[in-house]
């Protein structure tokens, strides 16, 4: 049976494999979506692709014209959702664009990719969660097995690593998308104002409740509350919460009507719980609740990989104008990625922000640099962070050699890919000889 969809979204379906390719129209039309069959580069040119659509791809199709065909559709339609197949995920396009689907394509995971490409098309993807490191790439398939689901999440991580986008990356996945995300910072608010804040009170309930205010449970109302800090939450809260969770109904201080609610929890901390939970000052039972499926943010020292690729992102972000020509220069790039980041991606978000304001335009070279970034030695002297930092710190030397690997790898790749392959233009943007870059082309086997 159809599903109950009235107007008809394209599916422009893109294959070198025309039986695989017409039987998967097939069950799309069954799906009731138009499918647009794309099996060269010509086809694709004459396809109208106004509307919203979303993008299939088969598994021959990466390195081959119809990638460079895609890459330039994609380059005017940074919103398109793009559907790939298993075994191109290792590509620059299914890093960039690419949400995983599984050869032989089963209808369940077609059909819900489907709606959710439906539901992500056009949102600003600025607020994607940026990176191709495997460690990112475990935290993308989290995020996606959980959001179709109405399970409590538990993010942990270092602050600053991300997990308040992580919160929001499943809320948008899911079905509560169209209704409210409400986040609300547990740790930044009174213990005494934190049960109304969440259940809000009505008028006269305590001294200065001068008119009824409603809660973040009620403003979340079918959507999702997102608990930030949870680990900063008091004991006689703890419990207020956890009946929440357990009976779904609350009421709002100073009223004795209960008030049902249908809100999805997603919590989250820079606190060790167990340990807390082991201490007596965080409930077991409430962390049971919230720990259904635990999500960790790595810290960004062990992301080494994704530097190259935060920075495009933050740049984009921070510089006002898509065609700014700022950028690093490599040897910027590998300093910081020497750097051990204790304030993660908020600290490297902060920096990029002050470079785009003091360099608007060009290349931002190692000695443009505040000095901490300079070199990865004086910095974690510098950034005033105890035994933490400095176990980062020496992690990070231990790793070095690999780290910078990885960066070298990164940049390389990321030259050719703005060069459209040609090498000699790639090595004068590295600024290194061809015939070097040739070699590195081949010592990190790059495509
Ligand atoms: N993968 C990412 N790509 C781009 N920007 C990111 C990414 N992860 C985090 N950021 C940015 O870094 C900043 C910090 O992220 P966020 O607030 O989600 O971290 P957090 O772990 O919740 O921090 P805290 O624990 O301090 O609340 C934000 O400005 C966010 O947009």
């Amino acid at each position: 049976m159809n599903n109950s969809k009235t107007s008809q979204a394209r599916v422009l379906v893109m294959d070198e494999n025309i039986d695989r390719a017409a039987e998967l129209s097939h069950r799309l039309r069954f799906l009731n979506y138009e499918p647009m069959v794309a099996a060269d580069p010509q086809a694709l040119q004459d396809i109208d692709l106004d509307s919203g659509i979303a993008v299939m791809l088969g598994d021959t199709i990466v390195g081959g014209e119809l990638e460079t065909a895609v890459n330039d559709l994609l380059s005017t339609r940074p919103n398109m959702p793009v559907l790939l197949a298993s075994s191109t995920r290792d590509s620059e396009l299914a890093k960039k664009h690419g949400w995983p689907l599984e050869l032989p394509i089963r209808r369940a995971q077609l059909q819900q990719l489907l709606k959710r490409a439906e539901r992500y098309d056009g949102r600003d993807q600025r607020q994607r969660l940026t990176g191709s490191s495997r460690t990112i790439r475990k935290v993308r398939k989290m995020i996606e097995q959980v959001a179709d689901f109405d399970t409590n999440v538990l993010v942990t991580g270092e602050s600053g690593t991300g997990k308040e986008l992580v919160a929001r990356t499943i809320h948008d996945l899911s079905e509560r998308a169209a209704r409210p995300f409400v986040p609300i910072n547990c740790g930044a608010i009174p213990p005494d104002l934190l049960e109304s804040e969440l259940f809000g009170h009505e008028k006269g309930a305590f001294t200065g409740a001068v008119s009824t205010r409603v809660g973040r449970f009620e403003l979340a109302e079918g959507g999702t509350l997102f608990l930030d800090e949870i680990g900063d939450m008091s004991l006689p809260m703890q419990v207020k919460l956890l009946r929440v969770l357990q009976e779904r109904t609350f009421e709002r201080v100073g009223s004795n009507a209960t008030q049902h609610c249908n809100v999805r929890i997603i919590a989250a901390t820079h606190r060790d719980l167990p340990a807390m939970v082991a201490d007596g000052t965080f409930r077991e039972d409430l962390f049971y609740r919230l720990n259904v499926f635990p999500i960790e943010m790595p810290p960004l020292c062990k992301r080494a990989a994704d530097l190259p690729a935060l920075l495009d992102e933050l740049l984009t972000q921070h510089v006002p104008g898509s065609d700014s020509t700022l950028r690093l220069t490599p040897a910027a790039i590998a300093a910081l990625a020497r750097y051990p980041w204790p304030g993660n991606i908020r600290e490297l978000s902060n920096l990029v922000e002050r470079l785009a304001i003091m360099f608007p335009k060009g290349e931002i070279d190692l000695a443009d640099l505040p000095r901490k970034y300079q070199t990865a030695e004086t910095a974690a002297p510098d950034a005033g962070h105890s035994t933490a930092s400095s176990s980062v710190a020496s992690a990070t030397t231990a790793n070095l050699k690999q780290y910078l690997q990885d960066v070298e790898r990164d940049l390389i790749v990321q030259a050719l890919a703005a060069t459209d392959g040609v090498v000699a233009k790639a090595a004068r943007r590295l600024q290194m000889q061809r015939t070097t870059l040739l070699e590195k082309i081949n010592k990190y086997g790059i495509a």
